[in-house]
């Protein structure tokens, strides 16, 4: 279980995360949502343990973080974030060795690391371009790795923050794709990004942050259909949801799915 609970954080004073209770055990995948600045990224923070709040509690397996050494240890292999900006998380030029190094840090053995990385890789589509060096990768390619790095550990919950930024559409149905793949492994993930579209279409729960306070939560369709709320927050609805509301066209959860009902309504009509 990872959740927070009345999790208090500032920096230098300034309040920053004001009295958080989150669950993210609840559902597979939750999204994290809210203008820039509201505070997501330091969220991240404080679940990884790489901050710490001055008030409330971020809970681990029901109980509050351990932050010596061994217990963030411990919580890093089971909860991993994978950044923005793969950059900052691809130390090696070669893929392999890259994704290797975490394992190789706590012990495990060479076939069990051989093993692991060839599956993560696999769940990315990126046996396709193993063998590049990694500075010859595209930024799509290397977001991939960024995540096949954070899978290696087995990990059960997976932080991203934003990611489908950079990617153009084949990249971003690709991620769409990887995502619901980690996910039928019985893993959670949590989302915070700025692609709306995205956060509706593959999240089953949503928290809406709005300076360092939750404003809403629920389904994506409970959150989005309360269009004052969303644009409070600096949002704007999914364009699914506009169609629905502005249109009264048949809510949907996806693309495909809207077109399928769009072209049964034209059949019906036509009869
Ligand atoms: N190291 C820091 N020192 C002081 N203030 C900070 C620091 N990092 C972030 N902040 C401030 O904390 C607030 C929340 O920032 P944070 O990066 O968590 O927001 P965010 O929701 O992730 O934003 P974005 O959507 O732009 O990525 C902002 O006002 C930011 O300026």
């Amino acid at each position: 279980m990872l959740a927070c609970e009345n999790l208090w954080f500032s920096y230098q004073d300034v309040p920053t995360l004001q009295g958080l209770t989150l669950d993210f055990s609840r559902q597979p995948v939750t999204g994290l949502i809210g203008a820039n600045g509201c505070g997501k990224s330091t969220l991240f923070m404080n679940l990884s343990g790489i901050l710490r709040p001055q008030k409330g509690a971020v809970l681990w397996q029901g109980k509050p973080l351990d932050y010596s050494k061994r217990g963030l240890l411990a919580l890093r292999q089971q909860v991993t974030t994978v950044f923005q900006d793969p950059d900052q998380q691809i130390f090696y030029t070669d893929i392999d060795s890259d994704i290797a190094f975490s394992l190789r840090n706590i012990g495990v053995e060479e076939a069990e690391i051989a093993r692991r990385v060839d599956d993560a890789l696999t769940l990315v589509d990126a046996q396709s371009f193993r063998q590049q060096p990694i500075q010859c990768l595209s930024h799509g390619q290397k977001k991939r790795v960024a995540i096949a790095g954070a899978l290696v550990m087995q990990a059960k919950y997976l932080l991203l923050d934003e990611p489908t930024a950079g990617l153009d559409p084949a990249g971003r149905a690709q991620m769409m794709a990887i995502i619901r793949r980690i996910v039928a492994q019985g893993n959670h993930v949590v989302i915070s990004s700025h692609d709306i579209d995205l956060i509706y279409e593959i999240c089953d729960a949503v928290y809406v942050l709005h300076h360092g306070e939750c404003l809403t939560q629920g389904t994506p369709g409970e959150v989005f259909a309360h269009r004052s709320l969303v644009e409070k927050a600096g949002l704007t609805q999914p364009w699914l949801v506009k169609l629905h509301s502005e249109l009264g066209l048949p809510l949907c959860k996806s693309e495909d799915e809207f077109y399928a009902r769009m072209r049964a309504m034209r059949v019906k009509e036509a009869s």
